[in-house]
């Protein structure tokens, strides 16, 4: 089932006081979030992931085009912002920033029943707030009580996954969440939205710039460049037979254990030059051609589930 479809999204941001000029951070994407996956925004830095992520969670609003959750436009929970927020969260980069360093780790829970369930009575909260912290692989005993600053972020973080469980979400937008982590805990991170995906059904929008995290955790993959999606589908698909060249320089700049570095091997970034009628990849790309100048290609679809923006697939 369909949870969330993003129809011909775009944002602009102004430059200029008066507007005049604008960057298109979100340029025409469209794309659909089922039941029970994760997807992976994945892109370099700029490339308007976090955009989507800020949109789809209303925190913008946008230029032109639709989010639609469970077929409504979510500008229609405007005046109903609370059931949109009860079922659609998000996480962000730096769990430090979720908390306020005055108050107890407990008051991010008591701020969700507060908000949400306000007739929940206090021994109930502690029940379902012990329940969901022991859920994510916490002992309550240790947690509750404390101050942000007596816990590491990897515990945070899973503090704020555990907060989510007190919605029962749908869709939980995750921001980078793992990036300030040490390996071992972003695996243990990572972990726990799979368990929590299967066991609930919620899907997760995992925004990184970290192609290996993508591939790990993700069912399907959406690679943005320049706000453009340039190649998206089953993870497998993308990552195996990887179609946009921009995809296939992201993944030939992944280190490996055995291949020692070698400058020769890496394709050379150009400046970009201005290349507003054609294709935003033009000034990088190895296979390009002059059509690519003048004109934009569309997503087509090159295998099931598999679609990429590149001339190169044209008939
Ligand atoms: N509020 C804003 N005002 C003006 N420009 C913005 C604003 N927010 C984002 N941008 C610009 O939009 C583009 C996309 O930004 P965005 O944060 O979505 O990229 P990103 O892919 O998430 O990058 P990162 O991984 O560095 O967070 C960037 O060029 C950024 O400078």
């Amino acid at each position: 089932m369909t949870l969330l479809s993003v129809k011909n999204l775009v944002k602009e941001f102004p430059l200029d006081f008066f507007g005049r000029e604008k960057l298109r951070a979100v340029d025409n994407i469209s794309f659909d979030i089922d039941e029970s996956k994760i997807v992976s925004l994945i892109g370099e830095s700029g490339s308007g992931k976090t955009t989507v992520g800020k949109l789809i969670l209303k925190l913008l609003k946008p230029t032109s085009g639709q989010i639609l959750f469970h077929g409504e436009d979510i500008g229609k929970f405007s005046k109903n912002r609370k059931e949109y927020y009860k079922k659609v969260q998000g996480i962000f980069q730096d769990p430090y920033s979720s908390f306020n360093p005055i108050y107890k780790i407990d008051r991010v829970f008591e701020v969700v029943f507060d908000e949400f369930f306000p007739h929940v009575k206090n021994a109930q909260r502690k029940e379902k707030i012990e329940k969901v912290l022991t859920s994510v692989g916490m002992n309550p005993s240790q947690i509750l009580g404390k101050y942000p600053h007596q816990l590491s972020g990897g515990q945070l973080q899973r503090i704020l996954i555990a907060r989510t469980l007190l919605l029962e979400l749908n869709i939980l937008i995750a921001d980078e969440i793992i990036s300030m982590l040490d390996a071992s805990t972003r695996i243990d991170i990572l972990n726990l939205l799979a368990k929590i995906k299967d066991k609930t059904g919620m899907s997760v929008i995992f925004i990184t710039h970290d192609l290996s995290l993508g591939y790990y955790i993700s069912d399907e993959s959406f690679i943005m460049y320049r706000g453009n999606i340039v190649e998206m589908g089953d993870t497998q698909k993308v990552f195996h037979n990887p179609c946009h060249p921009y995809t296939k320089m992201l993944l030939e700049s992944i280190p490996e254990i055995d291949r020692k570095w070698d400058f020769r091997e890496h394709i050379k970034i150009e400046t970009i030059e201005d290349e507003s009628t054609g294709c935003k990849y033009f000034s990088r790309c190895n296979v390009r051609e002059h059509r690519c100048q003048k004109q934009i290609p569309e997503l087509i679809e090159i295998e099931e589930n598999h679609k990429v923006m590149c001339f190169k697939f044209y008939g």
